[in-house]
């Protein structure tokens, strides 16, 4: 009833509702044009929003009237069932329904006898046959297949999966615990010894202090424990024990000390499996892991060569022994053709070990047909006198300008020698000379010295001339050769000579600029060129420095540089005549020239500490151990500036160049410069390195990059 009347209060408040919303419609409708224009343009524009507004009004209209329904059905059962005891109590007021009571009273009593009467009958005792056939009557249900319901099936299943997942949990609590246990056991024998015994201590200690330890038995044992540890110090103390000390281990200790020897190992022969190994034999190319890959392939091999052995046929044998004896015996002989040229005899040598022989002393040729160089001066066969000669002047070896250029100028053949300064080119074109002097009849030579000299050697100053001079009559005079330099400055009268031309030509030098070498070319007959090292570059054992001042500078800078201290002898390089206070003699092309050979002799000899010299000095001058050339003005070209360094670090030793630059030597700078740089033993100055004279050659014309270019339109 109360429901009803909610759905009639809820059908009211709908209506008035719905009533309300067509009235406020209406309203709106009676609205001005425009207003309406707007209304329906706000409409359309809402249109969508609208219908998903009501939409969701009559989703939940529906869904409050089912919820409605719901109620309803519930209080309709609520009063059917009021109804019903409504009827039952007046029908039990009823005469039908006292006959209905009696009947059932009656019908539960005769039930009630039945059951009495089958009680009584279980009672007596079955007999067998009875029994018999009870049994069988149940063997035969048993037999017949069982037919359950599915709700019997359904909780059969359920108490199975039950008792399953009841014995997993079990089993599982079981597992955990048993883990727990093993993990808390593993960490008590890992953990260190000295801290087990402390955990243990404390735990001990704990449990005193909780009073489950308080029996007297182990109180006793523990004073026990006590007293015996106090008897034992005070033996200790008394009668002196034997302490035992703790071992140190350092930190080099090897850790591990065994104290057996592994061959004492007799396991190997009373185990069986390892007196009978199995051997995996694998064909092809494929290994066993974990054992030892070399022995396996060592195994392998003799595996194989074994079998091929066996298979080989004696035939096939010999073939396969004289195969092996011909390559053992081609191996041996490539080894000893490989030797180092040093380990072989001159008749040993072969292409490939001259061309070996001369990149191991630098020596390059041009020309053709170059006769082989000296390896050593005995192995060549040149007279013994000169031998003689070169042993006494202590030659041991020749130099490599002298290996390559004497075997060729013995040939008579016209010779271009570039070597480095103090290399020993003097020899190197005087041996083969003097050898062929020696090589012609006595007779002809007394016979032909009247008519001029034998051989013509020219230098590019008296200095020179006359050094050279020395040399020849080193080399010449045991052999009975003449030698007079013609040179300026001395009386053509004591010069006694004739010259002779067509003979062969020599030309030994330092450096060899492009335009020399081809105007020398022009002279020579098919010269052999020869090269040593990197010619034209400045001995690498020089070390050169560079010094960037103003002429202002130079006296004093030299006289610091003096005043450091020196060896003597040194060289100071000048381009004009100038004196010098030091202990010095001085050379140059204004002085006489007895001045000149007092001024190099007292030098040479000792007498004087510093020569100061012009060009004159620059070249060819051979002074030994000059410890410094100090070139106090520039040279005026890289090629005099080479000759002049090389006065020092001659003969296989080392020495050092300083120079004065000033801005006035730019035309030298960028020469200097790659000079400088190419010398393994010397530094650059950063003011050479970026001076703008020094980047480019002069005369070098430059063109401007493309981009660097600036185009006013
Ligand atoms: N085989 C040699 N063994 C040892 N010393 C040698 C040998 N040959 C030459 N010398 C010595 O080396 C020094 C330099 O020799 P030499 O004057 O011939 O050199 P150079 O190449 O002509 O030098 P430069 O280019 O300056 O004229 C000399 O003192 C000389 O005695």
């Amino acid at each position: 009833m109360a429901a009803d009347s909610t759905d009639k209060k809820d059908a009211e408040s709908s209506g008035t509702k719905e009533r309300e919303r067509k009235r406020s419609r209406s309203r709106e409708r009676k609205l001005s044009p425009t207003r309406k224009r707007n209304r329906s343009r706000e409409r359309n524009r809402s249109k969508s929003a609208e219908r998903d507004r009501r939409m969701k009004d009559k989703d939940r209209d529906k869904e409050r009237d089912r919820d409605k329904d719901r109620e309803r059905g519930r209080k309709d059962r609520e009063a059917h069932r009021r109804d019903k005891d409504r009827s039952k109590r007046s029908r039990s007021l009823s005469p039908k329904s006292k006959d209905a009571k009696s009947k059932r009273e009656r019908d539960i009593k005769t039930e009630e006898e039945e059951d009495e009467k089958k009680k009584k009958e279980k009672v007596q005792p079955l007999s067998l046959e009875e029994l018999l056939a009870k049994k069988k009557a149940e063997e035969e249900a048993e037999a017949k297949p069982k037919f359950l319901s599915k709700a019997e099936r359904e909780s059969e299943a359920l108490k199975r999966r039950e008792q399953q997942t009841e014995e997993r949990r079990r089993l599982l609590e079981d597992e955990r615990k048993k883990r727990r246990m093993f993990q808390d056991m593993g960490r008590k024998m890992m953990e260190d010894p000295q801290e087990r015994e402390r955990r243990e201590r404390r735990e001990r200690m704990e449990r005193e202090n909780n009073g489950n330890e308080d029996d007297d038995g182990r109180q006793k044992l523990r004073e026990e424990k006590d007293k015996s540890k106090e008897l034992h110090a005070i033996k200790e103390r008394y009668l002196g024990g034997l302490k035992k000390r703790r071992r140190t281990r350092h930190l080099n200790d090897r850790k591990f000390v065994f104290e057996w020897d592994a061959s004492e190992d007799t396991s190997v022969d009373y185990n069986p499996i390892y007196k009978e190994k199995h051997h995996v034999q694998l064909y092809g190319r494929g290994f066993i892991a974990g054992i030892d890959l070399k022995q396996q392939k060592r195994d392998q091999s003799h595996f194989y060569g074994d079998l091929m052995e066996r298979r080989r046929t004696l035939e096939e044998k010999e073939q396969e022994e004289t195969r092996l004896k011909k390559m053992r015996k081609k191996e041996a002989k490539q080894r000893w053709d490989d030797r180092h040229w040093s380990q072989k005899k001159l008749d040993e040598m072969t292409d490939r070990d001259w061309r070996i022989f001369r990149e191991d002393y630098s020596i390059t040729t041009k020309g053709g047909k170059i006769p082989n160089p000296i390896r050593n001066w005995k192995e060549y066969s040149m007279p013994d006198h000169i031998l003689e000669v070169i042993e006494k002047c202590g030659y041991k070896d020749p130099t490599p300008i002298q290996r390559q250029a004497i075997p060729i100028g013995l040939q008579n053949r016209d010779i271009i020698g570039v070597a480095e300064t103090g290399s020993g080119k003097t020899a190197a074109f005087l041996i083969p000379l003097l050898v062929w002097i020696t090589t012609l009849p006595k007779i002809d030579r007394i016979e032909d010295s009247d008519q001029g000299p034998y051989a013509v050697i020219l230098a590019p100053t008296r200095e020179l001339a006359q050094q050279i001079e020395e040399e020849t009559i080193k080399f010449g005079k045991p052999l009975g050769i003449r030698t007079v330099a013609v040179i300026g400055g001395i009386s053509r009268e004591d010069q006694g000579f004739r010259l002779r031309m067509g003979c062969e030509t020599v030309m030994f030098t330092a450096t060899m600029p492009a335009a020399v070498e081809r105007l020398a070319r022009s002279y020579l007959r098919r010269p052999a060129v020869v090269y040593i090292g990197s010619a034209g570059k400045p001995h690498e054992r020089v070390e050169q420095k560079v010094l960037l001042m103003s002429e202002g500078e130079k006296r004093k800078k030299l006289l610091e540089v003096l005043s450091h201290g020196f060896e003597p002898p040194i060289i100071i390089f000048v381009n004009q005549k100038k004196g010098c206070d030091y202990n010095a003699c001085t050379l140059h092309g204004g002085k006489g020239q007895e001045q000149r050979e007092f001024a190099l002799s007292n030098l040479k000899a000792g007498a004087k500490d510093i020569l100061v010299a012009t060009d004159v000095a620059g070249r060819g001058i051979d002074i030994h151990d000059v410890s410094m050339v100090l070139n106090y003005d520039m040279a005026k070209n890289i090629e005099d500036y080479i000759h002049r360094i090389g006065r020092t670090g001659r003969a296989g030793k080392s020495g050092m160049a300083l120079t004065f630059l000033t801005k006035e030597d730019s035309a030298v700078f960028y020469d200097l410069k790659q000079a400088i740089l190419e010398s393994p033993v010397s530094t650059c100055p950063p003011e050479l390195t970026n001076h703008p004279e020094a980047q480019h050659k002069p005369g070098t014309i430059l063109t401007k990059k493309r981009r660097e270019e600036t185009i006013f339109a």
